[in-house]
């Protein structure tokens, strides 16, 4: 029997982004959907499985994570058998959702399951979002390094500051650009000007993204997330706003153009010899494969940890050296419960019952714990009825005085399901917390290299990390851009008084 093709929806978006946050919340409005999560992270230590994991409904949701790693991209020899599982177990699910790296760009991933005929046939991509934290990017984050800066430095090594830039704007604007859906999370701060001035960042680095969704604390609708077929070959009548077929953004995708950065290597090394060349989808990976200055470590500690002046040593430690992204689990001198760590830059929190957002938890695990005004309305409406033609109007308003609604108008035609129209005000304005015990523990073999400031470390298969270990240990993930270990650590232990190692 030939079963359809099986939906996958691709998450993309920097480190830090939220998600994971976002994909936690999706969890508990599957609408029956049986998802199965594939989480793709950068470092050696999955903390996002065992988050996604700890907020599993039943057995609805399968989370898989893949630690260490490029997911799809070039040398990964763990997405096909992945996928394989994956096809095997297809009468148990209904949906796949891969969670990439926040160092990936999507199109690894997206381009695989397009171009390897049995994936082809045994999957379909079902559209990519960006998630994006809104306000790094609003704070000029990932702005593009100026093109003439870059060309100044062609025979020279960039500074590494603007090296950082120049990869972080380029990683950014890549995944953007390769998504069908951005996504622009952690707004409950923004006023009104703040996410026009957002949609008009988005719109100018990446024009031809097609939908532009607000999510209210990771909080993004299942219907604007999943089942948006937008990818689906052969569908002669399905039309997108804009007049772009599928099959046109796919190819929109697959020809985009190198950027000047993407031609050079940051750290001064150049493509020498080679003639201007424009990258496909493969030279993209190449890219960010081969670029070494990204790097991710884990420090432990068996001291325990007062959680005031490891959060105010974390954010120190941000900022002293080039670390974007903290995460991981601490044992204090209180209860003895891991306390989750989460740091985006020098925004660093603690978050001590649940780790991720439950339904109705607005009081979740945010770094920087605001309420929202409830000022944005975000309304959607979605239509089903009979025929087979599928229509993603792009009507995305402003109100005259632009008041921030946004009116996104998805039809969906489906030949087998009934017809209903409704729309609705994402407006969220719970405030209770979960409590609940996490009793997160890991146990990982620590190997570290005298000299690991270069620390890359090999593809390995850790899935087995969300679950048992050593006792009271505490480990933090740390991801950056050419960042010291041996820095970071010594900086971490005097700033804390405990040896972190
Ligand atoms: N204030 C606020 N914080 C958020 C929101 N979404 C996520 N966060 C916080 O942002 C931090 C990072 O969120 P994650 O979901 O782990 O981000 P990620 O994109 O999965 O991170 P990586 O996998 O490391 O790239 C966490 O501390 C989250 O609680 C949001 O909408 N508002």
């Amino acid at each position: 029997m030939i079963r359809a093709p099986l939906p996958v929806t691709v998450v993309t978006g920097f480190l830090g982004a939220g998600k994971t946050t976002l994909l936690s919340n999706l969890l508990h409005e599957t609408k029956g959907r049986r998802l199965a999560i594939v989480v793709n992270e950068f470092g050696e230590v999955s903390i996002d499985g065992a988050l996604l994991r700890d907020h599993q409904r039943g057995t609805e949701v399968q989370v898989q994570d893949v630690a260490n790693g490029l997911l799809a991209y070039g040398d990964d020899a763990l997405f096909m058998p992945l996928m394989a599982q994956l096809h095997a177990r297809r009468d148990l699910i209904d949906h796949v959702v891969i969670e990439t790296s926040g160092l990936a760009v999507p199109t690894a991933v997206m381009e695989r399951l397009q171009s390897d005929a049995l994936l082809a046939e045994r999957f379909v991509l079902d559209a990519t979002l960006a998630v994006v934290d809104t306000p790094l990017l609003l704070t000029g984050q990932f702005d593009p390094v100026g093109v003439e800066n870059a060309e100044s430095h062609a025979s020279t090594t960039l500074s590494a500051t603007a090296a950082t830039a120049a990869s972080v704007a380029e990683l950014f604007r890549l995944q953007i650009n390769h998504a069908d859906v951005v996504v622009l999370n952690k707004i409950d701060d923004l006023d009104k000007r703040a996410l026009i001035e957002a949609e008009t960042r988005i719109r100018r680095l990446a024009p031809n993204v097609r939908f532009i969704e607000l999510a209210h604390r990771a909080r993004l609708d299942t219907r604007l997330a999943l089942g948006l077929r937008l990818h689906q070959p052969g569908e002669g009548r399905h039309s997108h706003a804009r007049g772009a077929t599928s099959s046109q953004v796919y190819t929109q995708v697959a020809s985009l153009q190198a950027s000047p950065v993407l031609s050079r290597r940051l750290d001064g090394h150049s493509h020498s010899g080679l003639a201007p060349h424009t990258h496909g989808l493969l030279s993209h990976k190449h890219f960010h494969e081969h670029d070494p200055g990204w790097q991710s470590f884990v420090l432990h500690s068996h001291a325990p940890q007062t959680e005031a002046t490891l959060l105010a040593a974390l954010a120190k430690t941000a900022q002293a050296e080039p670390v974007m992204r903290i995460k991981g689990f601490v044992h204090t001198a209180g209860d003895g419960r891991p306390v989750l760590i989460q740091g985006v830059r020098s925004r660093i929190g603690a978050i001590r019952s649940a780790a991720v957002v439950h339904e109705h938890d607005d009081a979740q695990a945010h770094d920087h714990a605001h309420r929202g005004d409830g000022a944005h309305s975000h309304e959607h409406e979605h239509e089903h009825g009979h025929g087979h033609d599928h229509r993603h109007d792009d009507s995305h308003s402003h109100s005259q005085d632009h008041g921030h609604e946004h009116s996104h108008s998805h039809s969906h035609d489906h030949g087998h399901e009934h017809g209903h129209s409704h729309s609705h005000d994402h407006r969220h304005e719970h405030s209770h917390s979960h409590s609940h015990d996490h009793g997160h523990e890991h146990s990982h073999d620590h190997d570290h290299d005298a000299d690991d400031d270069q620390h890359r470390l090999a593809h390995t298969d850790v899935s087995s990390s969300a679950g048992a270990v050593a006792h009271a240990e505490s480990q933090l993930v740390f991801i950056g851009y050419h960042a010291s270990r041996k820095r970071v650590a010594e900086l971490v232990s005097e700033l804390t008084g405990t040896l972190w190692h």
